[in-house]
């Protein structure tokens, strides 16, 4: 059987990435031409490398279309409901790093805790007729943080596919649920997150489909194995 393993095809993560397995003794070469979208390990006949972006990466993690893939934690708690029972996170690679944070503008000088949030949500149909809204391309997470986690309830939210920061100047969303590395975009947009906003701190990983197949395939611990001695 061959073994699959997803890496980024493109974007940040896409040096990194092969860097890493380089580093574990598994050097990378594209198929074909520089443009190909498979490659393998230099050496090793039954692995294959299928480059692809971060997010399809996730998505191929989580129907085993693939064995393993490097991409952004963010990227497969969003795309999987279930994500600790049908993957495993392997390692936490060292780059990538984003924070998935709940952040509202900086006039609003009461709000600084989810707690204070939950206040202003209840409020905020008597208030302006409508509920709170949240500009997020992150629905899962926000649901679990808002409504799993801190009993928030009344909220709704705007999917944003890009310039979320932008939502609430512009009027389309009340706060936001997005990354941040930096910190500059939000305070760009004069957003601040809350003092217990932050959702999930994300990194790139190597992750494993949980597929029965894998039990006692000295191959899959090895990758493992050799990619974790990498990081030391
Ligand atoms: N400043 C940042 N902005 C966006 N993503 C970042 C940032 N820093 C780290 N990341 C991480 O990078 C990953 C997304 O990478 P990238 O944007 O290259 O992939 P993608 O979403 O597949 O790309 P595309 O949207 O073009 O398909 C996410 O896991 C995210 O957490
Ligand atoms: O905290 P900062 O360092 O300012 O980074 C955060 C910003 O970077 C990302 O957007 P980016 O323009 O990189 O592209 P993307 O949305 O296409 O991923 C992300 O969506 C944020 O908007």
């Amino acid at each position: 059987m061959t073994l699959t393993i997803a890496l980024p095809s493109k974007g940040r993560m896409k040096d990194d990435a092969s860097a890493i397995f380089a580093r574990a003794g598994m050097k990378i070469a594209a198929v074909g031409n520089e443009r190909s979208y498979r490659g393998r390990v230099e050496g090793v006949d039954d692995i294959e490398i299928a480059f692809l972006s971060a997010s399809e990466i996730s998505r191929e993690i989580g129907n085993g279309g693939v064995d393993f893939g490097v991409t952004g934690e963010d990227l497969v708690r969003e795309g999987l409901a279930d994500a600790d029972a049908r993957v495993e996170f392997c390692a936490r690679l060292g780059f990538g790093h984003a924070d998935v944070v709940v952040a509202v503008p900086e006039i609003w000088l009461d709000v600084d805790t989810m707690a204070d949030l939950g206040d202003v949500a209840a409020d905020f149909r008597a208030r302006h007729g409508r509920r709170l809204a949240i500009a997020t391309k992150y629905w899962r997470l926000t649901q679990q943080f808002f409504s799993a986690q801190h009993g928030i309830q009344l909220y709704r939210i705007v999917e944003s596919l890009g310039a979320t920061e932008g939502a609430p100047a512009s009027g389309s969303a009340d706060i936001i649920v997005d990354i941040t590395s930096t910190g500059s975009t939000l305070k760009a947009n004069h957003l601040k997150i809350l003092s217990d906003g932050i959702i999930l701190k994300s990194e790139a990983c190597l992750v494993r489909a949980r597929k029965p197949e894998h039990e006692g395939d000295p191959r899959v611990a090895e990758i493992i194995a050799r990619v974790q001695a990498a990081l030391s």
